[in-house]
């Protein structure tokens, strides 16, 4: 008889299409057998009892920034996977930008490729750049495995990437629908929040509030609204990341319905903290787009219940504390939150305890549609022949997040001092245990 590594018995298995009990066997980083009913008999390696315990698909957080190679004294791959281990997430897309040099062509891939493969705890993938200098890259940087390409409609706030004009992003989005792949898009309107932002602050303008209306709604619309059109002109499947208002969805919806291919994220600190946060947090909350009102918020948790989101992810872009001070100017100091590690709690306590929205939908946004929209064949469900990366989790356990408890590099956050129910246990990536006790792994 077959001896496993591992079998999982008498958890309560979450799908994005059923919620059942049973026992999970894995065997070489796979997940071999789901028994409904019925206990696993075989022999294993190891056994975890589940009882009264959830288990998930791990979660694919498709958007973070972890800074490395080259700005690892903002974060770091060590840090970062030790920090989704804890939350939940078993597999990263990193954004091509914060670290240095910026994935743009093959070379820099390698880099922080090589640089994952020793350091993280979780799966890592990668995001490539289209940037205005790179277009005769992004062929190459297809060709090893990148997961698509990012692109910003602003200025990214780092140097060594460049936002695209009209012109790159024709041309990049060609070159990318020629090839098979999409682009994301950071779509604001950069006229409008440079005129804004100047206007404000040459009148002495700079709270908070301040900041935010220097990036309204509306310059969010008018990005996607044109990146839109330039999906339409050039055939590029499209993913909008980080939208902050349901009337940003909405425009994507409508090109939806038109038969375009188009997707859109949002991410948790929209659906949970507001400009009311904003001004009490300080910089720590600080992010581009800016936090909207509660209305907002509500409005982003309905799109949620009626289908009209895609993927959650976290958009974690952590920085030292030294630079989420707060100045008397607002606009001044690193737009980005750090968040990575809690956005299952954050879709457990605001989302299913407090809106009822059901555990299904949330693996449906956090694991599943990621794995199937970008491609990731074996992973996102809990079926035979997937890969064993899971998340149990027991949601009768609150806690208060607290600074100690978080893994990343700079133990701060916005969500520090909320009391989240529902809380992660055991993390497994490829049948291997990552997180447990508390305490994710060292590799
Ligand atoms: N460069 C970078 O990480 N920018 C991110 N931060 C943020 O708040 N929005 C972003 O796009
Ligand atoms: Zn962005
Ligand atoms: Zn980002």
């Amino acid at each position: 008889m077959v001896n496993y590594d591992l079998i999982i018995k008498n958890g309560t298995i979450v799908t994005a299409d059923s919620i059942v009990q049973g026992d999970i066997a894995i065997k070489e980083m796979k997940i071999k057998e789901v028994s409904i009913g019925k206990p696993i008999e075989a022999t294993a390696d190891k056994e975890i009892d589940a009882k009264g315990l959830h288990i998930l698909p791990g979660l694919i957080d498709t958007h973070v920034h972890f800074n490395e190679p080259g700005r690892t004294e903002w974060e770091g791959l060590e840090t970062g996977s030790r920090s989704l281990a804890a939350g939940g997430v078993t597999t990263f897309f990193d954004m091509p930008l914060n670290s240095t040099p910026p994935t743009i062509n093959k070379i820099n891939l390698e880099l922080k490729s090589t640089a994952a493969a020793e350091k993280s705890i979780v799966n890592p993938r990668f995001w490539g750049g289209l940037v205005p200098e790179n277009i005769d890259d992004l062929k190459d940087l297809h060709e090893n495995g990148v997961i698509g390409f990012k692109a910003f409609m602003s200025p990214s706030g780092i140097v060594d990437f460049n936002n695209v004009d009209d012109e790159t992003i024709y041309k990049g989005m060609k070159e990318i629908a020629s090839l098979g792949s999409l682009l994301a898009v950071h779509a604001e309107s950069t006229v409008i929040c440079d005129q804004l932002a100047k206007e404000k602050q040459s009148q002495g303008k700079t709270t908070a509030r301040d900041f935010v209306e220097s990036r309204p709604i509306i310059s969010e619309i008018e990005a996607v609204r044109r990146i839109i059109s330039y999906a339409e002109a050039t055939g590029c499947k499209l993913h909008i990341v980080h939208a902050s208002s349901r009337k940003v969805v909405q425009v994507i919806n409508d090109a939806k319905q038109r038969g375009l291919d188009v997707t859109v994220e949002t991410c948790p600190h929209y659906l949970s903290l507001t400009v009311k946060d904003l001004e009490e947090k300080g910089a720590m909350a600080k992010c581009a787009p800016p936090l909207r009102d509660a209305e907002e918020v509500e409005d982003l948790w309905a799109a949620i219940a009626n289908g009209e989101i895609n993927v959650i992810a976290s958009d974690h872009s952590p920085a030292p504390a030294s630079m989420k001070t707060i100045t008397d100017n607002f606009f001044e100091g690193w737009g980005g939150i750090s968040g990575a590690q809690s956005t299952l709690n954050i879709m457990l306590t605001e989302g299913y305890f407090k809106r009822n929205l059901p555990l299904e939908k949330i693996v449906e946004l956090t694991a599943t549609n990621p794995a199937k929209l970008f491609g990731l064949s074996t992973k996102g469900k809990i079926a035979v022949d997937y890969d064993a990366d899971l998340a149990i989790i027991n949601l009768n356990e609150s806690f208060e997040l607290k600074n100690e408890d978080l893994f990343y590099r700079h133990q701060h956050s916005p969500y520090v001092g909320m009391t989240f129910k529902g809380k992660v246990k055991t993390t497994i990536v490829g049948g291997k245990v990552v997180f447990e006790n508390g305490q994710p792994m060292k590799k």
